[in-house]
């Protein structure tokens, strides 16, 4: 179900990180096609040697993003095993992952947020079609390949990073990281997920997206509370964009909107926001 890579074909460059029970680095493959050596830039995502009993979930993450293909979803080359070293080689996306970005990035307009939220929608609505459930989305686990030029009328491009460890493999401290990005009805039962959550995961990154990569929830709010008091993040001002956040984020699964609805509200908030002066959060959070 997905491609192994000889380990001498791969090169390691610098170390850009690490994501939950992965490191990531820059690095290159080798290829022999017709008789040429091709050697293509990639990103190497190490498991830690002592997760290494979350190898299959690693693999499993992989395979899924081997299985399907779409614009909006980063392309993975595929895997390779060398003694107790399990590595994803992916696509490298030039300009990383989308947190650092939109903490770094303080003046991204509303219609720049408002495109990559739409990329987002249709990536997720893909997935439904697909009826292939993502289970980890965040802005952390989105890649930006391409900057917007508005003067050159080029807009950003962004991809859906692979899932990462299933969160059912995850311990209950990890878990409680995920808060407010997993479902409330996935602490539960971590190994069920459904559509839904990807929709109320899907609130929780636009609102990161709209929140120039702001903590969802203060560093001093217990995140196990912010469930059990059903409690919602601080709403826009933008009201039409609160409202979609908030039907994506209901507790009740069946009030969160379909995928259809997400993108049809988005394109409505795009006319009706063209004008950036919006102050859609405001400066507190
Ligand atoms: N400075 C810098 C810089 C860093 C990284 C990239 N490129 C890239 N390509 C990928 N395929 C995946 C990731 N990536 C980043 N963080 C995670 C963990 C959370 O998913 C995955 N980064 C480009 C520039």
């Amino acid at each position: 179900q997905f491609h192994t890579i000889k380990y001498e074909d791969l090169k390691w460059d610098e170390s850009l990180g690490q994501g939950s029970f992965t490191r990531i680095f820059k690095g290159e493959k080798t290829d022999y096609r017709d008789g040429e050596k091709h050697t293509t830039e990639v990103l190497l995502k190490e498991l830690d040697p002592d997760h290494k009993n979350c190898w299959e979930s690693f693999f499993e993450a992989a395979s899924f993003m081997s299985q399907i293909s779409h614009k909006h979803l980063l392309h993975v080359y595929g895997v390779s095993v060398h003694g107790d070293k399990n590595i994803m080689v992916q696509e490298f996306v030039k300009h990383g992952a989308l947190d650092l970005y939109l903490k770094r990035e303080k003046s991204l307009s509303v219609s720049w947020k408002l495109n990559v939220a739409k990329q987002l929608a249709c990536v997720l609505n893909f997935l439904e079609e697909q009826s292939i459930i993502h289970g980890n989305i965040c802005a952390k686990n989105l890649l930006l390949v391409r900057e917007e030029d508005p003067s050159q009328g080029i807009s950003p491009f962004i991809k859906l990073s692979d899932p990462g460890i299933n969160v059912a493999m995850l311990g209950k401290d990890v878990i409680m990281h995920r808060i407010p990005w997993i479902a409330p009805e996935s602490l539960a039962a971590p190994d069920n997920l459904t559509h839904e959550c990807d929709k109320w995961s899907f609130g929780a990154t636009v609102w990161e997206i709209f929140n120039n990569g702001n903590p969802p929830l203060q560093d001093n709010t217990k995140p196990h509370v912010f469930y059990e008091n059903k409690q919602q993040l601080p709403p826009s001002q933008w009201t039409e964009l609160a409202d979609l956040i908030g039907q994506c984020m209901s507790y009740d699964l069946a009030f969160r909107p379909s995928c259809r609805s997400i993108i049809r509200q988005l394109n409505s908030l795009v006319t009706s926001g063209n004008n950036d002066d919006h102050t859609v959060f405001d400066e507190r959070y």
